[in-house]
């Protein structure tokens, strides 16, 4: 603060507003409105994403924005790391942006995001945390409180929380949802959506983040030692790499043996304090999730249409989030095709591009998926595939 250089900055720090939310619960959706609608204000955008080869980007739609991309399953190694340098990188061009908005991944729990706009000293002098947005998927919350904490956490800390998908369920259904969102977190502001529709007044400089709340919640908020969770020098975990030659890869193979770091979703260090509720079990959790991604050529899609409704009907239970976009042979647009157990969607994006590069890539994040027959049956649905699976 006493940088004379930053004072300007410093007397009006800029706003960041968390989105969280479990996988496919419409974190993106919000995002593309923030993005599209006009306000008038310009956003900087930083996007964690889980899969590796960066759909995510690809789905968020085309603005003037600009957006960073931190390709990497590990929210630890993303926060201490390259969430600070982004956001340090945008500090030093001040002027340029209203808010920046930080895109978590699906499976990560929002208080690392936070604490770092409390822990390095110049970013915590130049942004202020406006508010942690929760999204919550109205049809899956039940199952999601059932098999994985986070979900249950995202609510917990968040400051608004949008009641997505209600277009998916009955007024009954909607009202225990909102009931149990209620239980978990009774000061939030929640707002019941579909397709994210909320006034953006509702979401953005909302001024609501409460740090004496996340004290509450977890006393160590603002403890330093969570410094300990930096992925050591030894760590092996290519923070940039996108992973574009490689097929696919099992996510509990970031960070390298020699790393000090218990992952892989090791966010769940801070479970232990920070809800009461919780029993003090290993910090390793969720461990059964998996990500695969594919990429192949030009796809048939007489092939892959009856395929993708085949796994998502066999495999949905298992199938946390499908996301891909699609070249069909002949098709001179991209096709994205998204889904969240055994519902899958389609549509049609925008054309290709002259030089851009017509593949498919497709992205499965889920438990107990034959990663291996999947890949082998996607495959068979490209156009130049002898034998359809
Ligand atoms: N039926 C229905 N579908 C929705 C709604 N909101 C979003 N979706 C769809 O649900 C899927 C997931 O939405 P996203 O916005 O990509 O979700 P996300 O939280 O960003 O997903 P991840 O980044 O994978 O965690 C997409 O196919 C959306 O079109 C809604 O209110 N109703």
């Amino acid at each position: 603060m006493t940088d004379q250089t930053t004072e300007a900055q410093a007397a009006k720090p800029i706003p960041v507003t968390v989105l969280t939310g479990y996988l496919g619960a419409g974190k993106t959706t919000l995002l593309n409105r923030i993005l599209s609608e006009s306000h008038g204000k310009k956003y900087a955008v930083i996007v964690n994403e889980f899969g590796e080869i960066g759909i995510d980007n690809d789905l968020i739609v085309e603005s003037d924005e600009e957006i960073y991309e931190m390709n990497n399953g590990c929210v630890c190694c993303t926060v201490r790391g390259d969430l600070i340098r982004v956001v340090e990188g945008l500090m030093r061009r001040p002027g340029r942006f209203d808010g920046i908005i930080v895109e978590t991944t699906g499976l990560a729990d929002p208080v690392p995001v936070a604490q770092t706009f409390f822990m390095d000293d110049d970013v915590r002098a130049k942004t202020e945390l406006d508010a942690v947005v929760a999204l919550v998927d109205a049809k899956h919350l039940p199952l999601r409180l059932k098999d994985s904490r986070e979900a249950e956490d995202q609510i917990a800390f968040a400051d608004v929380v949008l009641i997505n998908k209600t277009d998916l369920v009955t007024p009954e259904e909607l009202a225990i949802v909102e009931d149990v969102v209620r239980a978990i977190n009774p000061t939030a502001r929640i707002y019941k959506t579909s397709r994210s529709g909320v006034d953006l007044s509702r979401v953005l400089d909302q001024g609501a983040f409460n740090l004496e709340r996340a004290l509450e919640n977890d006393p160590h908020f603002l403890d330093h030692d969570h410094e300990d969770h930096v992925c050591g020098p030894d760590c092996d975990h290519d923070h940039h790499h996108h992973g574009h030659d490689h097929h696919h890869h099992d996510h509990d193979h970031t960070c390298g043996p020699d790393c000090g770091h218990d992952h892989h979703h090791d966010h769940g260090h801070h479970h232990g304090h920070h809800h009461g509720h919780h029993d003090s079990m290993s910090p390793i959790h969720d461990i059964t999730v998996k990500s695969i991604s594919l990429r192949g050529g030009e796809m048939n899609p007489d092939r892959f249409f009856p395929w993708v409704q085949k796994i998502t009907q066999t495999e949905g239970p298992n199938i946390l989030r499908l996301k891909g976009i699609i070249a069909f042979a002949g098709d001179e647009e991209r096709y994205v095709v998204q889904g969240v157990h055994m519902i899958v969607e389609g549509d049609h994006q925008r054309p290709w591009k002259d030089g851009e590069k017509r593949e498919s890539r497709l992205v499965f994040i889920g438990r107990n998926l034959d990663f291996a027959k999947i890949e082998q049956s996607f495959l068979a649905c490209q156009a130049t595939a002898k034998t359809p699976a």
